[in-house]
This record gives C-alpha cells, sequence and structure tokens, in this order.
C-alpha cells in the first residue's frame, strides 16, 4: 500500500533571465524571480510545483511546510485550513493581503497532485477528471521592447517599439511555434500607436485571431473613442480600464467581450461582476485561484454564468508550463487560446530541455503526475541566480527608469 501521507515540503527560490519586455507597469528586470516547490510523500515520492518567487509567498510556504507532516496529498480540504491558519493566523510579515492565501495554496496543492500521480501512476489530467482535448493552444504573446536591458548589449530581438518590428517579432514567433492567436502588450505607447500595432498585425496575420492587453492603462473615455477601430479587430479586449466599474461602462457600449486577470481574481469578485456585465471572459490562473482544483471550479463556474475561459500567465518554466498544460487539457470549456510567456525564456529547471511548440499547441506531458522531472543541476544553478541577483520582488518601474529617468507608474495613463 502507497502512504500518500507528507513527509516534508520544500521550497526553492530561483531566478531566470528576462528579456527587457514593456508594460503598463514598466519594464522586465534582467532576471525573472518563480520558487519551484517540492511536497516528498513518506515513500519518498517527489511532487512538484511552480509558483512566485516573491519574499512574502516563499515565507508564507516555508512557514506553512511543517504544519504539512502526516497529511495525506490528496487531503485538498486539509490543506486550505492549515493555509488559512497559518497564513491568516498571525504569521510573521504577512500583510493582510487576501491574494497571498489562494496563492500558498496553489504553490503546495499542485506538488501535491503531482505526488499523488506520481506515487499512483496515474497523469493530472486524468486526476483533473480526463482529457477533453488532445492538444493545448497557446497564443503569441508579443511585447513591446528595449533592444537590451539597461547597460547591456542588445539582445536577439532587437528593440520593438514600432508596427514594422511587432510584425518581426510576430513573425519569428509564428514561424518557430506555429502560433495561431496573438496577443499584444499595450498600456505603455499612446494607445493611438498601439492600436496602428494591431492593425499591422491584421494585414501581416489576415487570419490570426488578436487581442490587446493595455492592463487597465487606459481611461474609460479613451477605450471608447478606440472601439471603433477595435471591433472587428480584436476577439476580445483585455483590461482596457481600471476596475470592474470602468469596464462595465465600456462594456456596456461595445459587442467586443471584455476578458481580465486583473480585477476578477477571486470568487467574491464574480457576484459584482456578473451584476454589472463588467467581463464576459475570465482570464484564469491556477498560481492565484489557489490551484487546480479551484480552476477547475472556476471553469464550472463560467460555464454555468456563460462566461468566457482562457489562461493567463507570468513569466515562468517548465514545471508551470506542464501543469497549464494538464488544467487546460482538462477544461471542457476553454474557449481562447492560452497565454504564456514560455517562449520569451531560454532557461528551464525540468529534465529534458525546453517544451517545444507543435502548431501553437503542446501535447500533455507524459508519464505519472505533470510528467516532468526537476533537473536538480538546473536548481542549484537558478537558486544562485536568485541569491546573487538580490531581488526580492519583481519591481518593473525601477527597471523601467535605468531606460527613462523620472519615469512614473500610472495606471490609467492614457
Ligand atoms: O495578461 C497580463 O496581464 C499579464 O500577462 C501580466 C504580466 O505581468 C505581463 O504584463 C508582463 O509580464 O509584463
Ligand atoms: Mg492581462
Amino acid at each position: 500500500m502507497t502512504d500518500l501521507r507528507i513527509a516534508d515540503c520544500r521550497i526553492t527560490p530561483i531566478a531566470f533571465y528576462d528579456p527587457p519586455l514593456l508594460n503598463n507597469g514598466g519594464c522586465h528586470q534582467p532576471f525573472a524571480l518563480r520558487s519551484v516547490i517540492e511536497v516528498e510523500t513518506e515513500d519518498g515520492v517527489i511532487g512538484l510545483g511552480e509558483s512566485y518567487g516573491t519574499r512574502s509567498l516563499i515565507d508564507a510556504v516555508a512557514a506553512l511546510a511543517p504544519d504539512l507532516r502526516g497529511m495525506a496529498v490528496t487531503d485538498l480540504n486539509g490543506l486550505w485550513a492549515r493555509a488559512r491558519t497559518r497564513v491568516q493566523g498571525g504569521m510573521p510579515g504577512y500583510t493582510g493581503d487576501e491574494r497571498l492565501l489562494p496563492r500558498v495554496v496553489s504553490a503546495v496543492e499542485v506538488a501535491m497532485w503531482d505526488a499523488l500521480g506520481k506515487a499512483t501512476g496515474q497523469r493530472v489530467v486524468d486526476l483533473l477528471g480526463g482529457q477533453v482535448r488532445e492538444t493545448v493552444p497557446f497564443s503569441a504573446y508579443l511585447f513591446y521592447k528595449f533592444a537590451g536591458h539597461a547597460g547591456q548589449p542588445a539582445d536577439d530581438w532587437g528593440e520593438v517599439l514600432s508596427p514594422e518590428r511587432l510584425v518581426d517579432e510576430a513573425r519569428r514567433f509564428i514561424e518557430t511555434h506555429g502560433f495561431r492567436a496573438i496577443k499584444l502588450k499595450a498600456g505603455i505607447l499612446p494607445p493611438e500607436e498601439e492600436v496602428a500595432g494591431l492593425e499591422a498585425l491584421r494585414a501581416a496575420f489576415p487570419e490570426a485571431p488578436l487581442r490587446i492587453d493595455p492592463n487597465g492603462g487606459w481611461h474609460v473615455h479613451t477605450a471608447l473613442d478606440l472601439l471603433p477601430r477595435l471591433e472587428g479587430l480584436v476577439e476580445y479586449l483585455e483590461d482596457p480600464t481600471v476596475g470592474i466599474d470602468g469596464n462595465a461602462v465600456i462594456q456596456a457600449r461595445t459587442d467586443v467581450p471584455l476578458a481580465t486577470n486583473m480585477y476578477v481574481v477571486a470568487q467574491s469578485h464574480l457576484p459584482p461582476n456578473m451584476a454589472q456585465d463588467a467581463f464576459r471572459v475570465i482570464l484564469s490562473d491556477h498560481h492565484y485561484w489557489g490551484g487546480l482544483k479551484a480552476s477547475r471550479d472556476l471553469a464550472e463556474i463560467c460555464r454555468i454564468w456563460g462566461l468566457g475561459l482562457s489562461m493567463h500567465s507570468n513569466s515562468h518554466l517548465g514545471i508551470s508550463l506542464a501543469a497549464m498544460t494538464h488544467l487546460a487539457a482538462a477544461t471542457p470549456n476553454l474557449t481562447y487560446d492560452c497565454d504564456t510567456h514560455y517562449p520569451w525564456q531560454v532557461d528551464e529547471v525540468v529534465e529534458g530541455g525546453r517544451f517545444e511548440f507543435r502548431d501553437g499547441s503542446l501535447s500533455v506531458p507524459e508519464g505519472p503526475g505533470l510528467g516532468v522531472t526537476l533537473d536538480r543541476d538546473a536548481l542549484a544553478r537558478l537558486h544562485q541566480n536568485y541569491l546573487d541577483c538580490g531581488y526580492t520582488h519583481r519591481d518593473d518601474e525601477s527597471e523601467m527608469q535605468k531606460h527613462q529617468p523620472g519615469w512614473r507608474f500610472q495606471r490609467p495613463r492614457y
């Protein structure tokens, strides 16, 4: 009989190279922070998870770890209860940020699913209800970018600040990975220029479903003025302005669905969203919705209420990509191609090298659990990066100031 009780839980912060990608909050730093979570059973089976690399998340998971000893890897209710007590029960450094609890649960929960799958010889996609699609489609995630990080030479993508260079970036993404849909990260340049970028993409790729995401960077009136150009151009408009209230005003004036990964990010945001008909597409993310089970629950809620569903991402490596792929493959009502930052990364922390997209899609990794194994040399190297880079959280604003002194974060900006 397999012993499914947790003997140990470990979290290792890592940092990996990230290009100078631009967004409404500033510029990506040379290193993105992440963490690798290992849940080990009494039988020595190790389940893997990947999450944020912020100090608060790392401290919270480390504080929770001893409480998990003896708990079965199947006990998701037990995980929530222990995490709630630990995170909300006066943990040193706890700031009262309600976003922390589901993030802590998710970090550990994915590793518990992986351990369960590895211990019982089942794939996570099967544990989540069964595979409903052969492959999972992802979108080309375009960013405006500087040529190189401040004081460093240009990278091989070069500067992308014009419609022409955006088309070049998209072409490279599509030729290399075969993506179908294209997402443009916006909220950086004046909005008319960003929409001109979209129009150039439409001319170059007439069949590609397009999306634009200013991360709340536009005023309501700016978005309303741009609607005539966006209608018929985009499959959805992502977080054009700030908040449920503001976006509801925009949604009331267009049939283009509004999508969000910013303002409906917890179950408590769903009732006001439905009451105001602000967002019609939820971009879920298991890293902050509370894990794979909570994300399947969210999919059911979306199905019942007629909301569209897709997946948001942040800079990440292969454990997250594997988890996203298993989850997406087990989610019947995934209505749009998923986001991923993965093609922007060059590092990997799992054995066997980097994942390869075929026709813009990934197959569910083979093997039990998530189907990935930790590369311990890579983990040690990326952990050393973390120690050397000295970052404790993502800070796009100060990175931007290295390129443009005096730049200030502003939302909405235009
Ligand atoms: O869809 C989104 O809002 C994101 O992907 C959030 C990320 O933080 C993105 O803006 C980025 O990586 O700069
Ligand atoms: Mg977004």
